[in-house]
């Protein structure tokens, strides 16, 4: 696959909106026999073109991000600038009572997401007990038959959430397909677990029905597994969220408007050991920009995922016990006018191991109206991007990577500028 030429001249690939990965997860297709198959099903409107005219001896690194595939220039190594590994902060301190305290974890935040859009958070409380039986809990369920799976498929539920067998996406068009499984749940304006009412403090719409999560109706302790976890990792998110705003040097509860009942996501995966005949070509997950506003990554100990910098280098982000990876996503880096990076990463399983890694992603509110924050538009400056509802920008991301989904479907001849955050919910 090669990049097309833009009218600015400037090569793009065109794969028209598919293959979005979203904080959700890329998921799409009807539910087929062949899960080799069900990833051609992720890729319509792919246009194959030239390759960059003036790439000559220069080398690119092609990757997926916003809702296109694109590419960047590889900077030879003696030119390069970028980083070359991942921050680690200690969040120990995060509720000491002492301002200036938090505002030097704020401050090595700022550090990491405009140099890196990746680091390490340690000291995080979530305790190691906890983390531990999280992954047992993952490994039991895609242990399990695919019978006892498949009855969780993402395509019997309206919100595009639930299990996704191998291969079942393909984040980038020059691999055979994405070598994982998954399954995604998220926020549930309905179920107890997530005590709508003790967070928003009324009824969820009368109109909401159907709960947004599908769950493996011959494994009940994943629900409940899963949850256990989701229940720390959302206040720690909204922990950080505080230190985001501090880093703005905004008021610490800047942003708690944002996020009475976010946009959340959490996607327990499974890589297996990617076959040794597998070339460049295999992937665990696809090069791809995060659509969310925070990702925080739960890793087990078998390395694989990887960063790519501004050099177009990739660089590893190799489990680090005790600690939990954090990284930009694409609301964040437009909230931030563009001085956070949504870091493009991939994860490639080259150890013979299974692996197995937890993401929690979190987005505002679906009501939000979110421009770039003032303080990131320099006096003069123009912002480099316009205001967006948060809910209107995710329906419009997460359809068109489903095309084949019963709720893509469903919607299919409404005009995409009446598209709504709703969709999902009924
Ligand atoms: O498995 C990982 O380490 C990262 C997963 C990831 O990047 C994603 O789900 O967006
Ligand atoms: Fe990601």
């Amino acid at each position: 696959m090669s990049p097309t030429l833009s009218t600015n001249g400037m090569p793009i690939f065109v794969i028209g909106k598919a293959a979005e990965v979203a904080g959700c997860a890329a998921s799409s297709g009807a539910i087929h026999d062949n899960d080799a198959e069900m990833a051609d099903v992720l890729q319509p409107a792919v246009a194959h073109e030239a390759k960059p005219q003036e790439s000559g001896k220069d080398e690119y690194v092609y990757f997926h991000s916003g809702s296109e595939a694109t590419y960047r220039k590889v900077v030879p190594k003696d030119q390069a600038t970028s980083f070359t590994s991942i921050p680690v902060i200690d969040i120990g301190e995060i509720d000491n009572p002492s301002l200036a305290i938090r505002k030097g974890i704020a401050k090595e935040i700022y550090d990491a997401c405009s140099n890196c859009g990746f680091f390490y958070i340690k000291n995080h409380g979530i305790p190691e007990e906890l983390i531990k039986d999280t992954f047992e809990v993952i490994k039991r369920f895609f242990n399990e038959d695919l019978d006892v799976k498949m009855d969780a498929h993402s395509q019997k539920n309206p919100a595009i959430r639930g299990y996704e067998p191998m291969f079942y996406t393909k984040l980038d068009p020059t691999t055979t397909g994405d070598f994982k499984e998954a399954f995604t749940m998220g926020d549930c304006v309905i179920e107890p677990e997530q005590d709508y009412i003790g967070k928003v403090g009324s009824k969820p719409k009368a109109s909401i029905t159907k709960p947004q999560n599908i769950w493996p109706t011959k494994a009940p302790y994943f629900r409940v597994g899963v949850y256990r976890y989701y229940k720390s990792v959302l206040p720690l998110a909204m922990k950080l969220v505080r230190m985001f705003a501090l880093a703005f040097d905004l008021e610490e509860s800047a942003f708690d408007e944002y996020f009475r009942f976010p946009i959340t996501g959490m996607r327990p995966l499974h890589y297996p050991p990617m076959p040794p005949d597998t070339g460049a070509s295999g992937i665990g997950l696809g090069a791809h920009a995060d659509f969310s506003w925070l990702t925080l990554v739960l890793q087990d100990s078998v390395p694989a995922l990887e960063v790519l910098n501004q050099d177009g280098m990739w660089v590893d982000a190799n489990p680090q016990p005790g600690t939990i990876v954090c990284n930009v996503g694409q609301y964040l880096e437009r909230h931030s006018n563009g001085k956070f990076i949504a870091t493009v990463h991939r994860v490639r399983n080259k150890t013979g191991e299974r692996r197995y890694s937890l993401p929690f992603f979190l987005t505002l509110d679906p009501d939000v109206n979110m421009g770039p924050l003032k303080c990131c538009v320099e006096d003069g400056e123009k912002p480099k991007y316009d205001p967006i509802n948060v809910g209107e920008l995710y329906i419009r991301r997460v359809l068109p990577a489903r095309l084949k989904h019963p709720t893509s479907i469903k919607y299919r001849d409404v005009p995409e500028e009446q598209w709504k955050y709703e969709f999902l919910l009924s």
